[in-house]
């Protein structure tokens, strides 16, 4: 299914949670809407969903397949829906909660029992659950819930799926595992889907097109390399990761300064490089402050020599660190490994 947003503004009361929205989502694809607590992602997808009316102050259109659906009723939708806590029922098995949609459908439209129980079996293989059958959901992980929840959503066929922070109460680990799977079990089924996150990682690691959201209004659509290599606003930058400030007459060595006065770049941690102080490339002299060496990159944390105020944030492999021999209290120089993307005009 094609869905298209057009202009889309809404309101509660006064407040403007929504201000003309305007997206494609193309058949097929999953696109992550990704913003801060308070953006409108679950506005816009609960618009999308229905579940949330364009009244008579609010603007705009929602098109399924090129048709208006913005005055049509949920469940005349076509929808799948899983929310981050979306409450099995709990005096129902696995089974029952996922057959829960094919058994309330009206008697022409419904399965027989034996095509009933086939389906979810197919199912719980699909979630890779076969064997739970029987449990209820308190006899499950958040993990496996959440899988049951989306076997749920999937076992009337919707068009579109859904999926409101599907893993947001899940711990780290769990999560990843299960985006990676989500992300497959997507590809395969080839369903149009939305996924709101507040997680730029997990939106860049699933999504086939990012949607960044901010104060009710969208910042940026791309693919996630796009939106991470070629950000277009200082918004965007700074929501998909840490990000280091200059002023360009520290990286230009006076060439054009007076033009470029007010310039400014943004560097990601991992294109700054560590070099020895006389290293004739480097734009800054400062002082390791902090290293943190947990994780896949080791993070180093430098102040300015000449303002102690001015943190800069270095991120590098496990080998270059150890190859450069790098120590708290080092006086270095920092040069940049890549500028051209992260260049911004005055005023920024
Ligand atoms: N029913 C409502 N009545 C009044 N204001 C609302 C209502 N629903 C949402 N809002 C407001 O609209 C804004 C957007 O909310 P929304 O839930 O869409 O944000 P979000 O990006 O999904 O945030 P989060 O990640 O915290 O869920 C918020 O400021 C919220 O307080």
């Amino acid at each position: 299914m094609k869905i298209e947003v057009k202009e889309l503004t809404k309101y509660f009361g006064e407040f403007k949670a929504l201000e003309n929205v305007n997206l494609d989502i193309v058949e097929g694809e999953l696109l992550a809407l990704l913003g801060p607590s308070g953006s409108g992602k679950t506005t816009l997808l609960r618009m999308i969903a229905g579940l949330e009316t364009v009244d008579n102050i609010d603007k705009g259109e929602i098109l399924f397949n090129n048709i208006d659906v913005s005055k049509k009723d949920i469940k005349d939708r076509d929808i799948g829906f899983v929310f981050q806590h979306y409450a099995l029922f709990r005096h129902m098995t696995v089974f029952e909660n996922i057959a829960f949609g094919l058994r309330i459908k009206p008697k022409k439209e419904r399965l027989s029992n034996r095509e009933i129980e086939q389906k979810v079996i197919n199912l719980l293989k699909l979630i890779q659950l076969d064997g739970f059958t029987s449990r209820f959901p308190w006899q499950l992980s958040g993990g496996q819930r959440q899988r049951v929840a989306l076997a749920r959503a999937l076992a009337v066929e919707p068009k579109v799926l859904l999926l409101d922070e599907p893993f947001g109460a899940l711990d780290a680990k769990v999560r990843a595992d299960l985006r990676r799977w989500l992300k497959e079990l997507q590809e395969e089924l080839g369903i149009t889907t939305i996924l709101v996150t507040h997680d730029q990682e997990e939106a860049l690691e699933v999504a086939n097109r990012v949607v960044v959201i901010n104060r009710g209004k969208i910042e940026q659509i791309g693919t996630p390399e796009e939106v991470f290599h070629n950000p277009k606003n200082e918004f965007v930058i700074n929501f998909l990761g840490n990000v280091n400030l200059f002023h360009a007459r520290e990286i230009e060595n006076s060439a054009n300064l007076e033009d470029t006065q007010d310039n400014k770049y943004l560097i990601r941690p991992h294109e700054l490089e560590v070099v020895n102080i006389n290293d004739d490339e480097a734009i800054i002299h400062a002082k390791v402050k902090y290293i943190q060496l947990a994780g896949s990159f080791v993070k180093v944390e430098l102040i300015y020599l000449n303002d102690e105020k001015r943190v800069i944030l270095v991120e590098m492999s496990h080998y270059e660190f150890s190859d450069k021999n790098i120590k708290k209290g080092d006086i270095v120089g920092v040069r940049t490994r890549k500028l051209r993307s992260f260049e911004y005009g005055a005023g920024i």
